[in-house]
């Protein structure tokens, strides 16, 4: 009789920490733990670890292997001896903004896009290394090595590692610094000392299927990869598939056997965690404008599920959702807005229809730029703690223009990394199957459809001046 090998799958992503342990030869989840991280964009390091703990308690004792996924660019700098120098500045603090055009400024987008295979926004940790220069050149002085949140927590959960000389990384994450080339496979250090004035320790890049250390207990860790890298991994995402995870971010991604480009900066051309490459649009705002929506309107995410489902429409209220700024369109300090109100449309019931709309809209722009990219969109995969709501499931398929399956509710980069840890188990990327749930009906035209995102465009594209002034 064959022994039953376990495999966990970590993702470390923005809002939460959370753990599954599978079957290695069928994915079947089989224990589930999580833990909240502080509501910030930028955090101690340390805070990932205890939710690691927490989120882990009680579930590892017959694991075999390990692996960590992590939400993507967080910049974490360690001093000579590995020690964390400053909190970490994560994927969605804007605060490099300004440094972000000054590196476009110096390079070109086109240099950039052909080096890294993207544009930088203030997302990309090449960003804030500029920005931590002379927002805090103390810190700057005693950086020694640079890592991401997977590497970082990788590093932390690996025994007898010694230093900074002994991080890893893996390609997907790799390709959100800014300073790696997903074309060649190989770091730019000379965008590091452009950025950061000089140089730095970088990660070890480490193949797809290698294994990189052993936790305490030891069970083997695998490389771990980027969020976004590991949800393709756990969704086994095919050429014409396209994700749309709406998370704390909203991402669109699909896997391509060449390596992209887009100077426009729309497209980030990233690589995936088999060889092959991910190009991904990512939006600022997705479901947390769904719960700020349902604070406003005192309401819980269930009813407004309910009201935006009753709705007549949004009847002309546009909802631009830049709660946040916004990195796509690239508009870091725009705030949101809201546009049509009159006696009849402002209700809550259409200003809950008009948020998930405005969120939905956000995305169909990022799904319309894989298209432009050449990527095919055959259909759609929903996933992300937003893609339970009934509306969002209700209005996708035709504000996205495409199909739209909705695989079961589960944490699909948690899964993705511990398919990963399966593949560095055992030598081979075992087949799990992806079971698929029933969406809500949809309940729009395609007219109707076009007419929401030809008004959400029109707002966006009027507004623009405004949208760049500087948040208050
Ligand atoms: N039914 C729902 N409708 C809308 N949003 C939801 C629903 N269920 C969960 N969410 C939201 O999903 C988010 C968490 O999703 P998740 O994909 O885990 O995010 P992240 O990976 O960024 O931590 C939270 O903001 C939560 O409010
Ligand atoms: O910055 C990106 C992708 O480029 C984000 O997708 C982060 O990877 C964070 O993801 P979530 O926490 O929303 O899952």
């Amino acid at each position: 009789m064959s022994q039953q090998k376990l495999v966990a799958g970590v993702d470390c992503s923005t809002q939460a920490t959370k753990v599954v342990v599978c079957d290695a030869a069928t994915g079947e989840v089989l224990r589930e733990g999580r833990a909240p991280h502080p509501d910030a964009t930028q955090v101690d390091p340390a805070e990932w670890f205890k939710a690691w703990e927490i989120a882990s308690d009680g579930l590892l004792d017959d694991v075999q292997a390990v692996s960590v996924g992590g939400q993507q660019h967080g910049m974490v700098l360690l001093d000579a001896d590995g020690q964390v120098v400053h909190p970490a500045v994560l994927w969605n603090d804007t605060s490099s903004a300004d440094a972000t055009a000054e590196l476009v400024a110096e390079l070109g987008p086109e240099a950039w896009a052909e080096a890294t295979g993207s544009l930088p926004v203030p997302s990309f940790t090449v960003t804030k290394l500029r920005w931590v220069r002379s927002a805090a050149p103390d810190v700057a002085d005693r950086a020694a090595a640079v890592a991401l949140p997977h590497d970082w927590l990788t590093h932390r959960l690996a025994a007898g590692r010694n230093g900074i000389e002994d991080l890893t990384t893996d390609r997907g994450d790799a390709s959100g610094t800014g300073w790696w080339s997903p074309a060649t496979n190989s770091y730019r250090t000379d965008l590091v000392e452009r950025a950061f004035g000089r140089s730095l320790a970088l990660p070890r890049v480490a193949e797809p299927a290698e294994t990189v250390g052993e936790t305490a207990s030891g069970a083997l860790l695998a490389a771990g990869t980027g969020d976004n890298m590991a949800a393709a991994l756990g969704l086994d995402l095919q050429p014409g598939d396209v994700a749309v995870s709406l998370g704390t971010s909203g991402t669109a991604f699909a896997v391509s056997t060449h390596p992209t480009s887009d100077p426009s900066g729309l497209v980030a051309g990233f690589a995936d965690a088999t060889g092959r490459y991910l190009p991904l649009v990512c939006t600022l705002n997705a479901a947390r404008v769904m719960s700020a929506t349902a604070q406003l309107l005192g309401m819980d995410l269930a009813e407004l599920d309910e009201a935006a489902l009753t709705s007549s429409g949004s009847n002309g209220l546009v909802m631009l959702p830049y709660l946040d700024g916004e990195r796509t369109p690239d508009l870091p300090h725009s705030t949101g807005l809201v546009y049509g109100l009159t006696r009849a449309t402002m209700q809550p019931a259409t200003m809950a229809r008009a948020a998930v709309e405005g969120m939905l809209c956000g995305l169909a722009d990022a799904v319309d730029a894989l298209r432009a990219q050449g990527l095919p969109v055959q259909r759609v995969l929903l996933l992300g703690g937003a893609a339970r709501s009934r509306a969002v499931q209700a209005l996708a398929p035709a504000l996205l223009g495409a199909p739209v399956v909705l695989p079961e509710p589960g944490e699909y980069v948690a899964l993705g990394a511990a398919r990963q840890a399966a593949w560095a188990l055992t030598g081979t990327l075992p087949t799990w199957e992806v079971a698929s749930g029933k969406p809500e009906t949809a309940i729009l035209t395609d007219a109707e459809a076009a007419d929401i995102r030809a008004r959400y465009a029109a707002v966006l594209n009027g507004t623009r001046p405004l949208l760049a002034q500087p948040r208050p």
